[in-house]
This record gives structure tokens, sequence and C-alpha cells, in this order.
């Protein structure tokens, strides 16, 4: 089909160009931006987003990178960040849904949170501030759990690029494909406890501190030296946009609604996920 260029294979590299087309109209477009920063450089605040600090960097020969290197770096920060956060968000707030007791604890914390910065803190447009985002330790530990029971990844694969032997003593020889079931290793009595299907936050916390798990335990963003590079970035950009949500409405599943994965490279919900929104009380916000 391929050497034919027919059929899946066909819509597969029209889709390929659609996007790299995309990307390149971005680095264009950014470029052609930059530039124009540069001639009113004085007044103007420097760019911190990934793609012109990308284009401000050089190569190990002292040259800035190509376009189509450009081109990879937005294709593939957009592959690898966007649906894996959005999709653990969409669990989240189901697992929410089914455990309002959770939920309470976690509009709580915002609460607390929202209070410490005493009177007038609150304007009609609140947004949650970086220092306060770090201090929301208990949405952190429910967002780990979601990613235990629900991760954005559910197997991933690997391939030896030598001959290796496993730590229990398992030979691979070059080029063997492993593959790793995060899903199941979420859900495995003899990693997580007997407790090991319950949606339990609290198995995060330390004294009321979040605390992580070691990667090979927790492998919802792999380990080692290919361990998710947006890592950070992401528990803060799914707590910044559920602390913003869940602070200001209930989220409640539709009656009825169907919620079963689907299963793909990245663990989307079949259906989506339907809800509805209603403002929380002028009390509860206090
Ligand atoms: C809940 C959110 C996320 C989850 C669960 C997640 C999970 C993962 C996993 C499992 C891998 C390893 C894939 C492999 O073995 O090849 C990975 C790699 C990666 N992730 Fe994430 N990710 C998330 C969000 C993000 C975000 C927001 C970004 C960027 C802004 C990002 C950037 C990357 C990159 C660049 C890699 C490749 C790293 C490498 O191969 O060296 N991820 N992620």
């Amino acid at each position: 089909m391929r050497f034919l260029d027919l059929g899946s294979e066909r819509t597969l590299k029209r889709s390929l160009k659609r996007v790299d087309e995309f990307a390149y109209q971005v680095i264009r477009i950014r470029k052609k931006e930059l530039s124009m920063e540069l001639e009113f450089s004085e007044k103007m605040k420097k760019r911190s987003d990934l793609l012109s600090v990308f284009m401000s960097l050089k190569d190990d020969n002292g040259d800035s990178f190509s376009d189509e290197f450009l081109r990879d770096i937005c294709v593939n920060f957009i592959l690898a960040g966007r649906d894996t956060s959005s999709v653990a968000l969409a669990w989240f707030f189901w697992l929410l849904n089914k455990n309002p007791e959770v939920e309470e604890r976690v509009v709580e914390e915002l609460r607390m949170i929202v209070k410490e910065r005493g009177v007038g803190g609150e304007d009609g447009e609140m947004v949650f501030r970086p220092e306060e985002v770090k201090k929301m330790e208990y949405l952190q530990a429910a967002l780990s759990e979601a990613l235990r029971l629900y991760p954005s990844v559910p197997v991933d694969h690997k391939q030896a690029s030598e001959d290796e032997v496993l730590p229990d003593g398992t030979v691979m020889k070059k080029g063997t494909r492993i593959i790793y079931a995060i899903y199941t290793m979420g859900r495995m009595e003899s990693i997580w406890g007997k407790d090991c299907r319950e949606f339990k936050p609290e198995r995060w916390l330390r004294d009321g501190q979040f605390s992580s798990e070691s990667a090979y335990k927790f492998a919802a963003f792999n380990g080692g030296p290919r361990l998710c590079l947006g890592k950070d970035f992401a528990y803060y950009q799914m707590k910044f946009v559920a602390a913003s949500i869940l602070h200001r409405y209930r989220v409640k599943v539709v009656d009825g609604h169907l919620v079963t994965p689907k299963l793909a490279l990245t663990m989307y919900m079949k259906h989506g996920l339907k809800v509805t929104l209603s403002k929380r009380d002028d009390e509860t916000l206090g």
C-alpha cells in the first residue's frame, strides 16, 4: 500500500503533510515576530516559550537549529503534552464524581489557600499564583492517584539497543522488544497493596505533604533516561486547570453517560466525558 500510495497509507501521508505544514507555519510566524521584536527589543519583553527558546539556541556546531528540527520539536511536544494531560483530567473529574469525599477535600484545600491571601485577595477574576499551585498537596495526590488507575499512556514498549540482562535475570538479545503495561502495574496488589483498586489519594501523603513514588513503581511518566520531559509542567498545568474549575464549579457527570476506556496509544474515554457545571455558592467560595 505504501509503495502504491493507496488506502490508509495515502491518508496517513496526507495527514502527516498537513501536520508538517501547520508546524512550519507556526515557525514562520514566530520567526517573523521575533525579528520584529528584535527591532523594538528595548520595549518588548523577552519571550520564554519553548519554540522561541529553541530558536535562540545553537547546535553543537554553533549553527541555529534547522526548520525540520524545530518542526519535530513542535510536533513532538504537541503529541506528547496535549492529549496526555487532557485525558488525565477527564479521568480525574470522573473519579471525583464517584468519590465526593475526595472532591470535598480538594475544594477545602483550595478554600484554605484562597483564605491565606487575606482581605482583598480574591477579586472577580481570581487566578491561582504559582506559589499557591505549589501548595496544593492533596490535589497533587489526587491527580497522581487518578494517573495510577488511569495512566494516560496505558502500555509502552522499548527495544534493546544492545544485549541486556534485566534485574530479574531475563536475558534480552539486541533488538528484542519489550512491552510493559503501565495500566496493569498501577493495579497490582504486589506493588500497591490490598487496596490497589481503590481511589485513595491519601496513599500519596506523608504528614499531609505529597510524597512521590519511584518512577519504577509509578510508571505513568516512564522512568530512567527517557522519563517524561514534561512531568513537572504537566502537574502544574493539571493542578492549575483542576483548581480553577473546582474552586468555582461543581462538575457532575451526566446521568447514564457511559464511561469506558478506548484502547489506543493514549487512554481516551471512548465516548468522552459529558458533564454539567453548576456554580458553587458564595459560602463555599468564601
Ligand atoms: C499527564 C500528562 C503526561 C503523561 C502521563 C506523560 C507520559 C509520558 C510517558 C509515559 C512518556 C514516555 C514515552 C516513551 O516511552 O517513549 C513521555 C515522554 C515524553 N513526554 Fe510526557 N506525559 C505527560 C505530559 C507531558 C507534557 C505536558 C509534555 C510537554 C510539555 C510532555 C513531554 C514529553 C516528552 C518530550 C517526552 C519524550 C521524552 C524522551 O523520550 O526523552 N509530556 N511522557
